[in-house]
C-alpha cells in the first residue's frame, strides 16, 4: 500500500499560533491545511508565509468555494496553494472554475462531500471534471451531533474511482488504522494533534500509526 499522507488541520485564528503549530508538528506530517476559520481571518498572507517556510510540504487552502469557482481559488493557487478544496454543494460549474484555476498553476483540486445528498454521484461527477481528491468530510459542527465519517468513507472507497481519498472529522490516534484500512489516502488531523498537551508528540504517534497500519 503507498504510504498515506497525513495533512495536518491549521485551525487557529492566530497567524503567529498556526505559524508555531505548524513548526512543531512538520517533521511529521505531509500536507498543511489552513483550515477555513484560518484562511478567513488571516486571508493569503498566510499562504505565502506558509509557503515560504515550508518549500517542501503540500499546502492545502480550505477554501470550501460556493461560487465564484475560477476567481476566488486562482488567486490562493497563484500564492502557492497545493491543492484548494470546492464543496460539493457548490454544483458543476463551480468545481469545473476550480479545476480550471488549478489547472492553469499546475495544482489540484479537492472536492468536499460535506453535507452532500448523493455522495457517490458528486463524487463520480467531480472526478469525470478531473478533480484528484475525493473529500469525506464529517464537520465540526455534525461531530459535536456525534456524527463520523466512517461508513461515508467506505461507501466512497467501494466506488474505486481511482482518485485520492481524504477523510477529516475527528479522526485520532485510536481511529488512524481503521480509516487507513477502510481505504483513505489522506488523513486529516486537527483536534487530536492541535488540542494535545504536545502536539509534536501527538503527530509523532499518529505518524507511527498511520505508517504501522499501511505496512
Ligand atoms: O475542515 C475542518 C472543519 O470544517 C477541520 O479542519 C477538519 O474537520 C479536521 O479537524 P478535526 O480533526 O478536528 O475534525
Amino acid at each position: 500500500m503507498a504510504r498515506p499522507l497525513i495533512q495536518m488541520a491549521l485551525d487557529s485564528l492566530d497567524f503567529n499560533q498556526t505559524v508555531a503549530l505548524a513548526d512543531q508538528v512538520a517533521p511529521y506530517v505531509d500536507i498543511f491545511e489552513i483550515g477555513t476559520p484560518c484562511i478567513k481571518y488571516n486571508g493569503i498572507n498566510l499562504v505565502k508565509e506558509l509557503r515560504q517556510r515550508f518549500p517542501d510540504k503540500l499546502l492545502l487552502v480550505d477554501l470550501k468555494t460556493m461560487d465564484a469557482g475560477e476567481y476566488e481559488a486562482g488567486a490562493f493557487y497563484a500564492a502557492g496553494a497545493d491543492i484548494c478544496t470546492v464543496l460539493g454543494v457548490s454544483g458543476l460549474a463551480t468545481i469545473a472554475g476550480v479545476i480550471k484555476a488549478a489547472k492553469q498553476h499546475g495544482a489540484e483540486t479537492q472536492i468536499d462531500l460535506i453535507n452532500v445528498a448523493d455522495k457517490a454521484d458528486c463524487a463520480r461527477e467531480s472526478v469525470k471534471l478531473g478533480a484528484q481528491i475525493v473529500g469525506i468530510h464529517t464537520g465540526l459542527d455534525a461531530q459535536a451531533a456525534g456524527h463520523t465519517p466512517f461508513t461515508d468513507l467506505n461507501d466512497i472507497a467501494r466506488l474505486g474511482l481511482g482518485v485520492r481519498i481524504s477523510v477529516a472529522g475527528g479522526i485520532k490516534q485510536a481511529t488512524v488504522q481503521q480509516v487507513v484500512e477502510a481505504g483513505a489516502n489522506i488523513i486529516v488531523v486537527g483536534a487530536a494533534i492541535y488540542g494535545a498537551p504536545s502536539p509534536a508528540e501527538a503527530a509523532r504517534e499518529i505518524r507511527e500509526l498511520v505508517d504501522a497500519a499501511a505496512v
